[in-house]
């Protein structure tokens, strides 16, 4: 039987912007069903590691593979449809006039906007599926534009499933969230977790309080370098964090969540 290629493998990945190294030696892999979260101060390099994840930059040095492709031997354009990625950048490309069903619509066939191509109404009817799943059903007929940022970033995610990538990337989707906001986003990321068949996922974030239960792997970065990577009980602890963020840090979990403080 052939052997299901990983999610995502980085192997000695260097990459320099403007001859500056942001990444440096990385490497980690993310298995078929692993949820990983990436940690690390500003600047660390997380964002860029997941430009590389998506096909979006090539590393300088080593190896990227996604899905079993290999960055710089593969067609990136084939490729990028099948990786989800919920980032602000994404949000600033959609009009603010669509709806929240046209929003989530649009992804149906890669566009950022619904009238580009034909929609039927299994389309309209999953997309709703989708915000209903999320709790976040009344979304569907108001615009964009006037959603606040825990709606938006729920609109956002649903998008993303609706094109059923087979990895899905999220770049700090709870940052400007207030607290009932970043629950209901941790809460429905927890039970995509739990989904056996929802795609392997990273998540970007500054917090380990964001971290949903059900997250099974961490990555941890520092100046662009891993401190630790791998199960999260290993690879999650108040020394590595410490290390990450040069603070002395105590780090508790209780009932699947995490939280932290300086000591
Ligand atoms: N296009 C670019 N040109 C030059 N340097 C860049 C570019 N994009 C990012 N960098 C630099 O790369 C480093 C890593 O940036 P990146 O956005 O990946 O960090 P991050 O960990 O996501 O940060 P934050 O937590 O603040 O979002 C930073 O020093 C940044 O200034």
């Amino acid at each position: 039987m052939p052997s299901v290629p990983a999610a995502l493998r980085f192997d000695a990945v260097d990459l320099d912007r403007v001859s500056t190294p942001v990444l440096r030696q990385v490497a980690f892999t993310v298995e078929v069903g692993e949820r990983w979260a990436v940690l690390g101060p500003n600047g660390s390099g997380k964002t860029t590691l997941l430009e590389l994840a998506s096909g979006y930059l090539h590393p300088t040095r080593g190896t990227v593979e996604v899905l079993g492709e290999r960055l710089g031997r593969t067609d990136v354009r084939a490729l990028r449809p099948r990786v989800g990625l919920v980032s602000s950048s994404v949000a600033k490309m959609l009009q603010p006039g669509l709806t929240g069903t046209e929003v989530v619509m649009s992804a149906a066939h890669g566009a950022l906007e619904p009238w580009w191509h034909r929609y039927d109404d299994r389309d309209r009817a999953r997309a709703r599926a989708l915000l209903e799943t999320a709790g976040f059903g009344h979304t569907a007929e108001r615009p964009f534009g006037v959603l606040s940022e825990g709606e938006r970033q729920q609109v956002l995610l649903a998008r993303t499933l609706m094109a059923e990538p087979d990895l899905l990337l999220l770049d700090e989707p709870a940052a400007g969230l207030d607290l009932g906001g970043r629950e209901k986003l941790v809460a429905r990321l927890a039970s995509l977790a739990a989904d056996p068949g929802a795609p392997p996922i990273v998540l970007v974030t500054h917090h380990v309080e964001e971290i949903p239960g059900g997250f099974d792997h961490a990555l941890l970065l520092r100046a662009g370098e891993v401190v630790a990577a791998g199960p999260i009980a290993e690879a999650l602890r108040a020394e590595t964090l410490s290390a990450t963020f040069g603070l002395r840090l105590a780090l508790d979990r209780s009932d699947g969540r995490w939280s932290c403080r300086a000591v």
